[in-house]
């Protein structure tokens, strides 16, 4: 299939109805540290979509922004740049009372159910905190059969906007009016009357409730207790009195209390042991359905977001790699990125032996992003210069490994030496580059072009020119990787896109050429 075809689709497949829309969106730290006038690019530049009712998934590494990210959907972080469009509104540029009314729309869970809680307050003061702050219920009010009459609403109900979902709904029919009560809402239709003044042109429609408000959001809060599998008994009691499961249902019937349409899920169960974990997740499940929720669950667990997300997106130092169907990019991931993060998950089934892809060292720092594919630095199946392609892969790893080493001695002090050596999983004690060079090629045969530069390199090294050894790496061994950002190349007819150069025609596709290695790492050992 084309790439024009497969854009055209992915074209297609965006515009179903999305519910959140992130375009360029960048949320930078600024200040702190010793570096403190670079910021740390913890989200730099991303794109997606979730859909109406979807879940979401958002996997990486440690420190690649994925709560950084989910912080800046539900507008806890401030964007740095870009756009999130929620329902086609841009919430980056919401204040004031846009921004509270539109905050009881997205939640947040997080991850660890032992500090979020406020250990002072108890469970039904934790709950109904959200709703004291917005003076929920509003008692919005639609009314019904005054045909072409304007209405006009008074007394403890407020007019709804446009097509709200309204708290009470008033039907006018001939003299009388009757009142009803939406069912999420614990008031008795009974405990609301209504008056309607008929003048004509204009219906003047008084709303009296007779229950105080308070008392309704407490009946609510014990609904919700029980929403999420606790019991009513449980309002008075405190969060450390509760085991972690049952605290992380305190937080999300928090979370729920304003009848949020999309909800992030921080490692909601990351803290919990196994078997309530699938407890959690089943709740989670269940609540989508019954309120028609939309989910971002960000998790490190793989199989668990295998098991219940729609979609997933694969995120390393701020950027997404992947994102698109869950089960196709589990089946068949399409960037290095994804390749090696799922190749490390053992597989279910013993006999089947899989091929391992051991990413080396660790990201770059967030402050000091590579300039070309963030992944280049790690990327096993990096493109590698034309004059270079049938170089060993064994003296292309310790070329690569040789660059990262110099780089991470930019980075840290050279007194720190040994710290970036243990980084990069070397045990050595040593810090001349003539043992580095040693240990990085050990008994490999290097060929003579490559061995040339390498010396070259190491003498501008040993006259203590290490930026110049550095730029001459790059400029010898250096690739297209290394100095330009890849474009996001659709990979299926479903819409997923993944994030590396390999896919342009120019290339050859990432999956042979890991083969290729794995067959060549076991034909050597
Ligand atoms: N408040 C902050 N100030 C400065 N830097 C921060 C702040 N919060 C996070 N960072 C940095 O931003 C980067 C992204 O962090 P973030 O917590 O979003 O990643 P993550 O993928 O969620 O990590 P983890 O899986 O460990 O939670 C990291 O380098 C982190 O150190």
């Amino acid at each position: 299939m084309s790439e024009e075809l497969l854009a055209e689709r992915q074209r297609t497949a965006d515009r179903r109805d999305a519910l959140v829309e992130v375009n360029g969106l960048k949320t930078y730290y600024e200040g702190g540290g010793l570096l403190s006038s670079t910021p740390v690019k913890a989200v730099d530049g991303v794109d997606f979509q979730i859909q109406h009712g979807e879940t979401l998934g958002l996997v990486g590494e440690s420190g690649c922004g994925k709560t950084t990210l989910g912080r800046t959907l539900v507008r806890l972080e401030e964007a740095t740049d870009g756009e999130v469009l929620f329902d086609g509104e841009d919430i980056t540029t919401f204040s004031g009372k846009t921004l509270k009314r539109w905050r009881r729309d997205a939640q947040i869970v997080f991850q660890d159910p032992e500090s979020s809680l406020n250990d002072r307050m108890t469970v039904g003061e934790i709950i109904q905190e959200p709703l004291d702050v917005h003076d929920w219920p509003e008692f919005s009010v639609r009314v019904e059969g005054a045909g072409d009459r304007t209405v006009r609403v008074s007394g403890d109900g407020t007019p709804v906007e446009e097509d709200g979902t309204a708290d009470i709904v008033v039907t006018l029919t001939g003299d009388s009016a009757q009142a009803s009560v939406r069912d999420a809402i614990p008031l008795p239709d009974e405990q609301v009357s209504v008056s309607v003044d008929d003048a004509g042109d204009t219906v003047d429609v008084t709303v009296t409730v007779h229950v105080a408000k308070l008392r309704v959001r407490r009946a609510y809060v014990r609904q919700l207790l029980e929403t999420v599998g606790l019991r009513e008994e449980h309002f008075y009691r405190y969060p450390h009195q509760f085991s972690g499961g049952q605290r992380q249902r305190i937080g999300i019937a928090r979370a729920l209390a304003l009848e949020p349409e999309f909800v992030v899920l921080d490692e909601p169960v990351s803290a919990l042991d196994v078997s309530v974990q699938a407890k959690i997740l089943n709740l989670l499940d269940d609540l989508q359905d019954e309120f028609g929720l939309t989910y971002l669950f960000i998790a490190h667990d793989l199989s668990v977001v295998r098991h219940i997300c729609d979609r997933v997106a694969v995120m390393y130092l701020g950027h997404v790699m992947e994102i698109g169907d869950t089960e196709e990019l589990f089946e068949n991931p399409k960037n290095p990125y994804t390749y090696s993060l799922l190749s490390a998950i053992p597989d279910a089934d013993p006999t089947v032996t899989r091929q391992r892809v051991t990413l080396r060292g660790t990201p770059p720092s967030p402050r000091d992003p590579p300039v070309g594919c963030p992944f280049s630095t790690r990327c096993p199946v990096k493109i590698r210069p034309e004059e270079y392609r049938d170089v060993d892969d064994g003296v292309w790893e310790g070329i690569e490994l040789l660059r990262e080493i110099l780089r991470e001695r930019e980075r840290t002090d050279r007194s720190l030496g040994e710290r970036a050596r243990a980084a990069l999983g070397m045990e050595t004690r040593f810090s001349d580059i003539d043992e580095i060079r040693h240990e990085v090629f050990g008994d490999h045969d290097v060929p003579d072009e490559v061995r040339r530069h390498v010396e070259q390199a190491v003498e501008y090294v040993r006259d203590g020119d290490e930026a110049r050894a550095r730029e001459y790496m790059a400029e010898e061994f250096g690739s297209v990787c290394d100095e330009e950002r890849p474009a996001h190349h659709p990979v299926s007819e479903s819409g997923r896109t993944s994030f590396c150069h390999r896919h342009d025609a120019a290339y050859e596709e990432p999956e042979p050429v890991f083969d290729d290695l794995l067959a060549n790492r076991s034909r050597s050992r």
